[in-house]
């Protein structure tokens, strides 16, 4: 095999953020992060947080703690209470500015400072001074821990991901259930009121107690009025925090799966997080209340015992009955439930593959083929749920009987009793409204029980998400080590994609300087996209090594290791918004000097220099506005932004003419003499004279590599190349 050793050195440091401004809370993290043995960069602390602006925000700090493996405790606190083990912990001063308390003493009166951008020197104060500029609101850290103790780096959040924020807003629950047990109470008021109407006021005339007793029930409503809005507005409310920290979650986390763990239909996938719905649905509904309503039952019955004695026996015995038949239809309501969902889950995936591919639908003829799929899918699924209707229905009308017959056993029962005397025609009266309550609750509960088991099976699909691998181990800590000169090795790497027969990549090794600028070309499906995808940690080998600067890419941070290893991918998807948010897209707060330099090699300002809207100009849905070209320029220039040490570019022209190609080649030959390795994999041999040397590959193995003249000559005698192809042409490589 023939070899190479280019030894370029690299010239500068490649930033980690591409646009790092002073950022007091990111440093102050990092130095604190430090202390707790963590040695995070930018691109890790800000790892899958929204964007608003270009430093840290309080408001999301907590977040940021936990991408470095900490979690944050804010506080008040005097400096006399913090304790010597919480330090070092961030301290607000009344002038805004956040510092670092790294230690005090109290007898000495003395405290320890650090400006989190000038760590290099400690800040001397008087115990007294420090308090006069002190807020009083501190932020401590402490490392964030898994269920057996061990030191954990979660995504983002820690606790599991629904109970740790359900159970963070118990007090709004707490007050939900006192407002409930209140309401209950008062719905005795006028049962209570009728029965003392009818048996004292009417028999005895007593017109200034018939006042008394409204003017009392009338409140006891007000009251009731009151405490209902007052609860369905903690619900309210609660439920809308408890659904954006919920939802918020979910998305971090769909963004961080593990791509070996990706679910294979991205519609399925996608409907399988709108299963949300469902839980936010029931956290902020009407059937939470009722649940809750079902609790205070046996008040009612206990009250009916009061009253009317035996008689409450019928309301009693009707509870059993209900939920007999509520428990009897949940096994086939909850299997059509279950069913309905599957269906729903295809159905959704049929309709997104066909609409974001609409143009091939169409150029294909394929129109019936998909409506023959989605009319299968949608049989399946309205079948499922006519199916649960029908279990809904019988759950229904056996409730409305059961209800019926208990008003009717009340009266008669209650009848043989006022003419034994035992009761008053009051008490039955009170007793037939209040068995109203019992069975009011009762009468939803089928509904109440479908909708929670519908949620609890929402929650399942979305708990089995949450509980996929993402990317970023849990118990992981990754290296601080910056890439430095970009040197890439593949070191006996075998590789086969999730689900794959085989390999598609076999026992690669090879070696690549810093600086060096490689071709890679085989035929069509060699593993040449696979190299890159292994180079720049989308995968990881299933044997063998990548090294990046000499260590392992599974020892970098993902965020780190991206942010350095920049990979142009045949696909070109585009974001719906404007070429400016596209290019910017991994570095919102990109300065323009760096887009326009990073437009213009890539060749987006050929395209939008032309166009009045500039760089406002919209791309559409995966940049369906834009030619196949541009697209292509516009993803070359989003890399580009990021000034990675090691580029992959995966065929960098091939929608690209040859004219705009040459300019292309011209500018990219310019931009390489900085100091980064770039890896073009390409089927075109304008593009191999761009490179120094060239690795070819052969049904993922590799076949040889070094210098590009020695390659092409020995692909010469192989009958791969012809004279044609030297001449410059497209080849078929
Ligand atoms: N996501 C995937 N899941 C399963 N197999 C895959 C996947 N992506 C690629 N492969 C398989 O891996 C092999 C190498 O594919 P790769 O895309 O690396 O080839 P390539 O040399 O880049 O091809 P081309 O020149 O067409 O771009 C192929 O056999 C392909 O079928």
């Amino acid at each position: 095999m023939l070899q190479n050793t280019n030894d370029k050195k690299p010239k500068s440091e490649a930033p980690t953020k591409p646009s790092a401004s002073p950022d007091p809370l990111a440093a102050a993290l990092k130095y604190i992060a430090r202390v707790h043995g963590y040695h995070v960069t930018d691109s890790v602390i800000w790892s899958g947080l929204p964007q608003t602006s270009n430093t840290l925000g309080i408001g999301i700090l907590g977040r940021a703690a936990a991408n470095c493996g900490l979690k944050a405790l804010p506080d008040r606190k005097d400096i006399g209470s913090i304790p010597p083990a919480a330090l070092p912990c961030i301290v607000a001063m009344k002038n805004s500015e956040m510092l670092i308390l790294t230690g005090f003493d109290k007898e000495a009166g003395t405290v320890e400072l650090l400006a989190p951008l000038v760590q290099a020197a400690k800040l001397h104060q008087s115990l007294a001074e420090f308090e006069d500029n002190y807020s009083g609101y501190a932020i401590f850290f402490q490392p964030a821990v898994d269920s057996s103790g061990k030191s954990e780096r979660v995504l983002g959040f820690d606790g599991h991901w629904f109970w740790s924020t359900i159970t963070s807003y118990w007090r709004d629950y707490v007050h939900v259930a006192l407002a409930a047990l209140l309401i209950n109470l008062l719905a005795l008021a006028s049962p209570l009121f009728t029965m003392n109407v009818y048996d004292r006021v009417v028999p005895n005339n007593a017109i200034p107690t018939l006042w008394a007793l409204a003017i009392g029930v009338i409140l006891s409503l007000v009251f009731d009025a009151i405490l209902k809005i007052a609860r369905g507005q903690i619900i309210n409310v609660a439920g809308k925090q408890a659904d954006n920290a919920l939802a918020s979650k979910i998305f971090a986390h769909a963004l961080a799966i593990d791509f070996e763990k990706r679910p294979a239909s991205s519609g399925q996938f996608a409907n399988h997080i709108r299963e949300f719905e469902n839980v936010r649905e029931f956290i902020t509904s009407s059937s939470l209340v009722s649940l809750i309503d079902l609790m205070f039952i046996g008040i009612f019955i206990a009250v009916l015992f009061l009253l009317v004695g035996s008689v409450a026996v019928v309301p009693l015995a009707a509870i059993p009955v209900v939920l007999g038949i509520s428990l009897f239809v949940q096994a086939p309501l909850s299997g059509a439930i279950e069913k309905s969902h599957k269906e729903s889950a295809i159905r959704h995936a049929i309709l997104v593959e066909s609409i974001a591919n609409l143009d091939t639908v169409r150029a294909l003829n394929a129109e019936s083929s998909m409506q023959t799929k989605w009319e299968r899918s949608v049989a399946a699924s309205s079948g499922a749920i006519m199916k649960g209707r029908f279990w809904a229905l019988i759950a229904q009308s056996g409730t409305g009987f059961v209800q019926a017959f208990v008003s009717i056993g009340i009266v008669v029962w209650g009848v043989y009793l006022i003419s034994s005397g035992d009761i008053t025609m009051g008490a039955l009266i009170a007793a037939m409204m209040l068995s109203g309550r019992v069975l009011a609750p009762l009468a939803n509960v089928a509904n109440t029980l479908t909708r929670l088991r519908q949620t609890l099976h929402s929650y399942k699909i979305l708990n089995d998400i949450m509980n996929t691998e993402t990317e970023r181990k849990p118990g992981r800590t990754y290296i601080n080590k910056r890439i430095t000169s970009g040197s890439v090795e593949f070191k006996g790497v075998d590789f086969r994609y999730p689900g794959a027969e085989d390999d598609s990549l076999k026992n690669i090794s090879f070696k690549i300087a810093p600086g060096e600028t490689v071709g890679l070309i085989g035929r069509v499906g060699s593993g040449k996209s696979t190299i890159g995808r292994l180079t720049s940690g989308l995968y990881y080998p299933s044997d063998g090594a990548v090294l990046i600067d000499g260590t392992d890419t599974r020892q970098f941070d993902p965020a780190d290791l991206r942010a350095n290893v920049g990979f142009l991918s045949q696909d070109n998807v585009l974001f719906s918004g404007t070429v400016r948010e596209n290019i910017s897209a991994g570095d919102p707060f990109a300065d323009d000097d760096a887009l326009i330099e990073v437009a213009r090699i890539a060749g987006v300002e050929e395209f939008v220099a032309q166009n009045p809207l500039g760089y406002d100009l919209q791309v559409g849905e995966g940049g369906r506005f834009l030619s196949g070209g541009q697209k292509q320029s516009v993803a070359l220039a989003r890399i580009l932004l990021r000034k990675p040490r090691v580029l992959f570019l995966d065929e960098p022209s091939s929608h690209q003419d040859l004219a705009s190609e040459r300019r292309l080649i011209a500018r990219l030959k310019e931009h390489n003499r900085a100091d980064t390795t770039v890896i073009i994999s390409t089927h075109r041999m304008s593009l191999v004279e761009l490179t120094d040397r060239l690795i070819t590959l052969d049904y993922g193995k590799l076949a040889l590599d070094g210098p590009r003249k020695e390659v092409l000559q020995k692909l010469q005698e192989l009958g791969a190349v012809n004279a044609s192809q030297q001449a410059g042409k497209d080849a078929a490589l």
